[in-house]
């Protein structure tokens, strides 16, 4: 994700620049940065954050890893966008909040990039233009090809399903109390011991139900669905991003196979809109409290996997800095 975040920055953005590679793995951090003029590269974080030219950074390690990069670019004054989960536990997550409450300021992004994908940007307006109603339910489909090595069963809720929750946080504008977790058979696609798919219900403060079939083996593609059912009319995103190809023998729609080609457009928009606030001193989109509210829920969802049973979101309180869902 970093690398093509990279790429994004140096291809596709205006208005930034790469200064500033760092990865502890010296040869990925050389790929990353191979061909573009001008740029540092670190193996420690810490020296790439202070190298020179850099006004604004950009987090892609590893879940666990975000905690101590958001903390050093607090420190420094510089303002983040931090790829999902923000810290994937719920305690580290918090301590990022009150650190960015101690500054009195917002610094940092998260990287839900779902609020700027064209579909559920159009889905969000709908929802809050009122036409439909109030939102009853949300049905969600999230498919991925393969998991990475080493995917965990509580990883498909915390770094899977946690844009789902953002997403319906967001869609909603309430936030989610409670959680539930089946378990269906398991895919024989699947390494052994992965529970996947997984079947999540999540509550919202409202009393909307979320649904999502979460499915990181399926093998037949990258799909990712969401449908509002409202009181006066459903709608459902998540279909069109695709190529219809007809030929003599029949018409075939193309699917994606992984994120950053469904998300590409989502992606630059989410980077664009961060570059752009930047330079003009703000800062917009998911905020460090989005984060930790995904995190928490995440966190209530893994021990609803694990118990299951139904499982409470219990959030501690929100510093006045935050909105209760950004929009
Ligand atoms: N928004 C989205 O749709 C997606 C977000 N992600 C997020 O992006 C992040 C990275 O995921 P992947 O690229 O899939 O992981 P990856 O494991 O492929 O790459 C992570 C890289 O970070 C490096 N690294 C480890 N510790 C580091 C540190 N302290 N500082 C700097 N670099 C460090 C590793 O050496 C590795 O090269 C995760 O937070 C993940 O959840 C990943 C895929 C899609
Ligand atoms: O964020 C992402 C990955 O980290 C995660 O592992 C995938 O399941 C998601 O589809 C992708 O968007």
């Amino acid at each position: 994700m970093g690398a093509d975040h990279v790429r994004r920055l140096d291809r596709v953005i205006s208005g930034a620049r790469v200064a500033a590679v760092a990865d502890p793995d010296a040869e990925r951090a050389k790929a990353a940065a191979a061909g573009l003029a001008g740029v540092a590269v670190h193996t420690e974080p810490g020296a790439a954050l202070d190298a020179p030219g850099v006004g604004a950074v950009l987090i892609a390690s590893p879940g666990p890893a975000h905690e101590a990069a958001l903390l050093a670019a607090f420190a420094r004054n510089l303002p983040v966008l931090c790829e999902k989960p923000m810290v994937p536990d719920p305690a580290g997550a918090l301590r990022v909040v009150a650190a960015e409450a101690r500054l009195g300021r917002r610094l940092a992004q998260i990287g839900f990039m779902r609020r700027y994908d064209a579909e559920y940007l159009r889905l969000k307006a709908l929802l809050d233009g009122g036409s439909l109603g109030r939102p009853l339910m949300l049905h969600c489909v999230h498919r991925n090809v393969s998991s990475p090595p080493g995917f965990t069963s509580a990883e498909l809720i915390n770094s899977s399903v946690s844009h789902e929750i953002d997403a319906a946080r967001w869609l909603l504008g309430e936030e989610l109390t409670a959680v539930t977790v089946r378990r269906p058979v398991s895919s024989g696609g699947a390494p052994a011991g992965l529970v996947d798919p997984q079947f999540v219900l999540f509550e919202s403060e409202r009393g909307v139900l979320v649904d999502v079939e979460v499915f990181v083996n399926c093998g037949f593609g990258y799909q990712v669905r969401c449908e509002a059912v409202c009181e006066a009319g459903s709608a459902r995103v998540g279909e069109e991003h695709a190529m219809v190809v007809t030929r003599a023998d029949g018409a075939r729609r193309e699917v994606a196979r992984d994120y950053l080609v469904r998300f590409a457009d989502a992606y630059d928009r989410e980077v664009q809109d961060w570059v752009d606030a930047t330079r003009a001193g703000r800062v917009t989109g998911p905020s460090a409290w989005d984060g930790y509210a995904a995190s928490l829920v995440a966190e209530a969802g893994v021990r609803a996997l694990e118990s299951g049973g139904r499982v409470a979101v219990e959030p501690a309180p929100r510093p006045d800095l935050y909105a209760a869902v950004s929009r």
